[in-house]
């Protein structure tokens, strides 16, 4: 059919549908025509299906870096080892090596992706290769092509494959123009970072996805993210991360944000819960495909104050980066995810107090190890 009349017929199918109201969320829309990269939509040869019953085949991209790892061993215990493949373009260390299917994947090569999903029949992909805000700002085109162009070949290879997709989005996502204490789901976003805009244009993508072609996208706003056992990968978060490793090592650390500096912060666990809680989630309860998710908030000086408590001599001095202060000051202070708690349930296990507890303690361990060696 010459492609011209193919896509009058396509639209003149849409417009029907949206004539007669029948063009919901959530209703797959892949039947309408060609799938982004012109394979046929019926063309499902070589797509994996999922049912209920079955265990999903999951790949993780970017899994070296500060998530993918813990993400990949919080969805090994649930879906078995063999199921959960890791990606990365970094060597994985040995350990991680060992402990469950590892493959070279460079998002930016779209038939290498391709292969990937293909071969390993993966239904869930869980994308978390990007570059963050300092280091994006540090390296524009670069942080352009993994998180823009790297993002579309993610989401063609997703709506071809018929799979379900996790893309994060950040509190970066929102710019000095949206309301910063709370911010809510929906309101002005106008990022002044590379990496805000390509998370935004990551949440319009992804849904975009969904309602033309039927994508089952989801998509979580993180806050800052802190994890005990891997390290930050270049954001504006990071000092709450480091800090615990100082307090303990030296008992003083200097803080590259000043002390007032508000930010919306949550603990590991809770991060990887909530993904896979909102992967899990029926359809039907999912009002939105784009989520804020929230846990605390707290300033370097907050957080100083509750380490205090731990270690008696530590000491917090600033030494504001102005790149990273200028990022925070953009930022929200506050996140309102009610949504995510009416919609799926959301709840949060961390608070400030058992946050810097369960840091410390597993750094105290880490330290008291370093000496008996
Ligand atoms: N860590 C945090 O506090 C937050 C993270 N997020 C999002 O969660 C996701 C994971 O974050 P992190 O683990 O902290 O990031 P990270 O910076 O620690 O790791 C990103 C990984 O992506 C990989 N990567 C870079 N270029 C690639 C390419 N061309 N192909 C394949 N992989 C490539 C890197 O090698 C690295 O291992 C990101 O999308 C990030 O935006 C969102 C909000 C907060
Ligand atoms: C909040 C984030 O997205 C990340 N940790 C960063 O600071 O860039």
């Amino acid at each position: 059919m010459p492609v011209t009349r193919m896509l009058q017929q396509v639209a003149g199918q849409m417009l029907g549908r949206l004539a007669c109201g029948c063009w919901t969320a959530g209703q797959p829309l892949r039947f309408l025509g060609t799938s982004p990269r012109q394979i046929p939509a019926d063309a499902n040869f070589h797509c994996a299906s999922f049912s209920g019953t079955d265990q999903p085949r999951v790949l993780i991209t970017g899994g070296l870096g500060q998530l993918g790892v813990g993400l990949a061993n919080f969805l090994r215990k649930r879906f078995g080892k063999d199921n959960v493949i890791l990606s990365d373009i970094r060597k994985p260390p040995d350990h991680i090596f060992h402990s469950g299917p590892f493959i070279y994947s460079d998002i930016l090569d779209y038939k290498n992706l391709r292969e990937i999903v293909v071969n390993n029949r993966v239904t869930w992909l869980f994308h978390y290769s990007a570059l963050l805000s300092a280091v994006g700002e540090a390296n524009v085109s670069l942080a352009r092509a993994v998180n823009i162009t790297g993002l579309h070949n993610i989401l063609d290879v997703a709506a071809e494959h018929n799979l379900r997709l996790f893309v994060p989005s950040t509190i970066g996502a929102f710019g000095p123009t949206s309301p910063r204490n709370p911010t809510p789901d929906l309101c002005v976003q106008r990022p002044r970072t590379i990496y805000g805009v390509s998370k935004v244009h990551a949440e319009l993508m992804g849904e975009y996805y969904h309602y033309r072609y039927g994508l089952d996208f989801r998509c979580l706003r993180y806050p800052g993210i802190i994890s005990a056992d891997s390290q930050p990968g270049g954001g504006t978060t990071d000092y709450a991360v480091q800090i615990f490793h100082d307090a303990l090592k030296n008992g003083k650390f200097e803080c590259n944000l000043k002390p007032s500096t508000r930010l919306p912060m949550m603990y590991i666990d809770d991060c990887l819960r909530a993904t896979l809680e909102v992967m899990e989630a029926p359809a039907d309860s999912l009002s939105m495909r784009t989520y804020n998710v929230n846990a605390m908030s707290f300033t370097p000086e907050d957080l100083a104050q509750e380490v205090l408590k731990h270690v008696p001599e530590f000491q917090i001095t600033y030494n504001v980066d102005s790149v990273r202060q200028a990022i925070a000051d953009s930022w929200p202070m506050n996140f309102d995810d009610s949504n995510a708690r009416k919609d799926w349930g959301w709840k949060h296990d961390f608070d400030l107090p058992e946050l810097v507890t369960t840091m410390l303690n597993f750094h105290g361990s880490d330290t008291r190890v370093a000496q008996a060696n």
